[in-house]
């Protein structure tokens, strides 16, 4: 095995990684990510006891118990590009080691989730009602800079997608990865579920337009009436890809779950998207915890 150059695996003065400030032994292998540094107390506060926390930038990580159950919380910022980081930096903390910077020999798989916002592409989905990934479908471009590998299953939602979906080439080169079946199946009741696509921005990339003008104004139509042997795209944000990606090119399991801000085929907005956040975070925890 090759020692990783300190160019590549970058540490600080206390031995934490780079961007997250965090060292090995202050992180849990069961990890929620929030986007806004904010939520992070949001998700601690459920905690028994926090044993640690840290901060660097937007990169916010509380580490605590709920009863015997340690838990990670990290803010992660918004997008695909912080996802990269993040993503990579909790598998460093995990699986290298920092003294030697050798890749470590028995790798560990952790559990990622992700508690966020997203706008809902579906009349049938309202605001403030909470959707959990089945799929990341990314427009986002991070997933084509590693090798990963798809399941046929992927295979021919990805082939359906690029059938119905008329993307320009120039604009995105779609990629699709699932959830991890045990975490997907544990948030059953109370959960509307389908395939989230990955958008990179929230603006024209989620077919909003103030000053700047359209590309693909027919992408939210487009979008809300896929199809594929029951499958449809429930829903748009700035993360779910990029995990999911960043999970099966990593080895690790991840799970997205969003409380639903906009709904932009009935153009409505939550009116305290807030509270429907913390609703989210406070059902979703009470699962993780179990
Ligand atoms: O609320 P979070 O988790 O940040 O998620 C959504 O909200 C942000 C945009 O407002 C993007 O990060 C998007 O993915
Ligand atoms: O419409 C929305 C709402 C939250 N987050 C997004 O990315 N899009």
């Amino acid at each position: 095995m090759t020692r990783i150059a300190e160019s590549e695996l970058i540490l600080n003065t206390r031995g934490a990684v780079y961007h997250l400030d965090v060292r090995p032994e202050e992180l849990a292998e069961t990890i929620i990510t929030v986007g806004d540094p904010d939520r992070v107390k949001a998700v601690s506060r459920h905690f028994d006891r926090v044993e640690g926390t840290y901060q660097h930038r937007e990169f916010v990580t509380h580490t605590g118990y709920i009863g015997q159950k340690r838990l990670s919380v990290v803010s992660t910022g918004i997008g695909t590009d912080n996802i990269d980081i993040v993503l990579n930096e909790l598998d460093a903390l995990a699986n290298i080691d920092f003294d030697t910077r050798m890749v470590k020999e028995e790798p560990v798989s952790l559990q990622i989730i992700r508690l966020g916002t997203a706008g809902s592409l579906q009349e049938s989905i309202p605001v403030d009602s909470f959707v959990v990934s089945s799929h990341g479908l990314g427009l986002d471009n991070l997933l084509p800079f590693y090798t990963y590998h798809n399941t046929p299953e992927e295979l021919q939602l990805l082939e359906a997608f690029r059938g119905q979906i008329r993307l320009q080439p120039s604009a995105a080169r779609p990629y699709l990865i699932e959830a991890a079946p045990a975490l997907l199946e544990r948030f059953n009741e109370g959960f509307h579920q389908g395939i989230t696509v990955t958008c990179p921005g929230f603006y024209a990339p989620q077919g909003r337009v103030l000053r700047g003008n359209l590309s693909h104004p027919e992408l939210i139509e487009q979008l809300s009436h896929f199809s594929f042997e029951n499958r449809h795209i429930t829903n748009f944000e700035m993360e779910t890809a990029g995990i999911y990606g960043l999970g099966r090119v990593l080895g690790h399991q991840c799970l997205s779950i969003s409380a639903i801000v906009a709904n932009r085929i009935r153009q409505e907005f939550s009116k305290d998207g807030n509270a429907a956040v913390m609703a989210l975070i406070e059902k979703a925890v009470g699962i993780i915890a179990q």
